[in-house]
């Protein structure tokens, strides 16, 4: 993969990988989320679920030390967890499924504004979700009654805490519904070993000013839980 190109993408190999053999590889950051997913799963066998820390780059190196294993070949990788959402794309308690995985904040600031790392002339800061996983995902979860949308899920380094920096955001990313702090680690470290990579959120809280006494983490764990059990028969 180039580091010029603008949207890595791992498509290619979708279709080989939807039907084959292999592991599903789950990442989430904290031990909560992980034991949500893993109650969804229910004893589903054949697919390992990782908590590799807060933010991107412990989960690239959670990810990539995972995926170096010999003993193991996976066919999907997903970037799991609580995240925040804009207000207006997903409301708290719903599920969002990435169709663009976004580094937000990577890059430099200038006085004439944001320079992302294509502006830059350093490759990309987006990585493509798998469409052909996804399709699948969301028609799962949508059948199951979770309320859900397919939109980018942007990456950022620090979480967003003011109305200004949300709409700053929502402006460089079009479409953006939610906000975590690993998915880009999680897909670059993917895309790195050419397995197909996508992120699935729940929402904890709304991006903006930071309360964090408004989180609804319970209810966020819970729709996690409730979305990982509409998935096992994709994932089987
Ligand atoms: O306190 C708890 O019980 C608890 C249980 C599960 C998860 C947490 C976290 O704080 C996880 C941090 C994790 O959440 C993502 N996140 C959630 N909301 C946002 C946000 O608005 N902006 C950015 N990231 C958010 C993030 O991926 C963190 O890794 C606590």
């Amino acid at each position: 993969m180039s580091l010029h190109s603008h949207i890595h993408s791992g498509n290619a190999v979708d279709d080989a990988a939807l039907d084959s053999m292999g592991r599903v590889l789950i990442v989430t950051a904290v031990d909560a989320e992980r034991e949500a997913v893993l109650r969804g799963l229910a004893g589903l066998p054949n697919i390992d679920v990782i908590a590799a820390g807060v933010g991107s780059a412990a989960a690239a190196a959670g990810t990539a030390a995972a995926l170096a294993s010999p003993e193991t070949a996976y066919r999907l990788v997903i970037s799991m967890g609580i995240g925040g959402g804009f207000i207006d794309q997903a409301a708290v308690a719903s599920l969002v499924v990435a169709d663009l995985i976004v580094a937000a904040d990577l890059g430099a600031e200038s006085p004439e504004g944001f320079l992302s790392l294509d502006e830059l002339g350093f490759g990309s800061a987006r990585v493509a979700a798998s469409g052909a996983w996804n399709n699948r995902l969301l028609a799962a979860i949508q059948g199951s009654g979770l309320s859900v949308c397919s939109a980018p899920i942007l990456t950022v380094t620090t979480a967003t805490g003011t109305a200004e920096t949300a709409s700053l955001l929502a402006q460089r990313i079009k479409g953006a519904a939610a906000e975590a702090m690993e998915g880009h680690g999680v897909a670059v470290a993917a895309e790195r070993f050419g397995i197909p990579v996508t992120e699935i959120r729940a929402i904890s809280n709304a991006v903006g000013p930071r309360d964090r006494s408004a989180w609804r983490i319970g209810d966020a764990l819970a729709a996690l839980e409730a979305a990982t059990k509409a998935i096992r028969e994709v994932l089987s």
